[in-house]
């Protein structure tokens, strides 16, 4: 390809098709992985919306919405025509203490809970250069009452300085312990774009490096077909994430995210293994 566009993704997913090992996995699929990978995207240049396949965009705005407001009902984001999470979905309909109650209200000793949003964002404001700007999925103590253990199951975010020394800049960096680099990936990637770019906004920095780490690279044995089409596209330039104001970072809704500029080549099906 001859292009100046970066394609961190694509070239990670080209290596795993060639390079993987094969193995057998949980879902009884099989998948050629390697372990441990990183990929870094620049938000001031674009935001990370994969341009060789078509992302479903509003599934993954409503999804990480959905985790910032504490909620694990699957029937919210059914209501929104969004059925990505049906699959995992519990008899009392939700998704047991997965993501969204981790992020709002990971328990704690006393019988209280944290909410490590609201502590992250008012922790960036109060002290930008802190080394200690975490949020965790993965709580051992509930992973038994969740319907999947968490695969993006860590972020850090990181404040850089402008000239005079003062916070200008945000990054995020997120560890995915298991990563289904076809499907769940190019979701993933542009879910913590969004949430680096809200996140952003309620701080008064500006969005700088999304950086996403791997653990378990995974192309499933039924995605290759898919793989290699996606592969044989040649990039686009990616589009722009317009932010609407709001008060804070609980009050965004879908209409208040917008992509300009996306022309994507077509979405390619595949199945999602369970
Ligand atoms: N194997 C596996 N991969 C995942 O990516 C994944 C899980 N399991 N389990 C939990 C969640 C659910 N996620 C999903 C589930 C389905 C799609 C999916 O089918 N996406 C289609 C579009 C779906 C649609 O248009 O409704 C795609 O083409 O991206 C994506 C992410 C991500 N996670
Ligand atoms: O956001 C997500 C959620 C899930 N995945 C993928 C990664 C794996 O293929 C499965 C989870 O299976 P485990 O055996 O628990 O690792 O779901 C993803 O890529 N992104």
């Amino acid at each position: 390809m001859t292009t100046t566009i970066p394609t961190p993704y694509e070239d990670l997913l080209g290596h795993v098709l060639e390079n993987g090992e094969h193995v057998a996995d949980r879902t009884g699929t099989g998948t050629s992985k390697v372990f441990g990978a990183q990929l870094r995207y620049d938000l001031r240049e674009g935001f990370p919306l994969l341009t060789t396949k078509k992302v479903y965009t509003r599934g993954v705005f409503a999804e990480v919405l959905w985790f910032l407001d504490g909620d694990t009902k699957v029937k919210t984001l059914q209501d929104q025509n969004v059925n990505i999470w049906n699959e995992w979905e519990r008899p009392d309909g939700t998704i047991g203490r997965g993501y969204s109650a981790q992020w709002r209200s990971f328990p704690k000793p006393d019988g209280g809970s944290v909410d490590q949003i609201t502590q992250l964002v008012d922790g960036i404001k109060a002290s930008p250069f802190s080394r200690r700007h975490l949020v965790t999925a993965w709580n051992p103590g509930e992973i038994e009452d969740m319907a999947l253990p968490p695969c993006h199951a860590l972020f850090q975010f990181n404040v850089g300085p402008d000239e005079d020394g003062d916070p200008a800049w945000l990054d995020c960096q997120l560890y995915q312990r298991s990563a289904d680099l076809f499907l769940g990936v190019p979701f993933n990637i542009a879910s913590y774009a969004a949430l680096t770019e809200m996140v952003a906004a309620q701080t008064g920095l500006a969005a700088r490096h999304f950086v996403w780490t791997g653990g378990d690279c995974h192309i499933y044995d039924n995605h290759r077909e898919q793989v290699t089409e996606q592969l044989s596209r040649e990039p686009r330039p990616y589009p722009t994430l317009v932010l609407e104001d709001a008060p804070s970072i609980f009050d965004y809704e879908l209409t208040d995210l917008h992509v300009v500029g996306y022309d994507p080549h077509p979405a390619i099906k595949a199945a999602v293994s369970v």
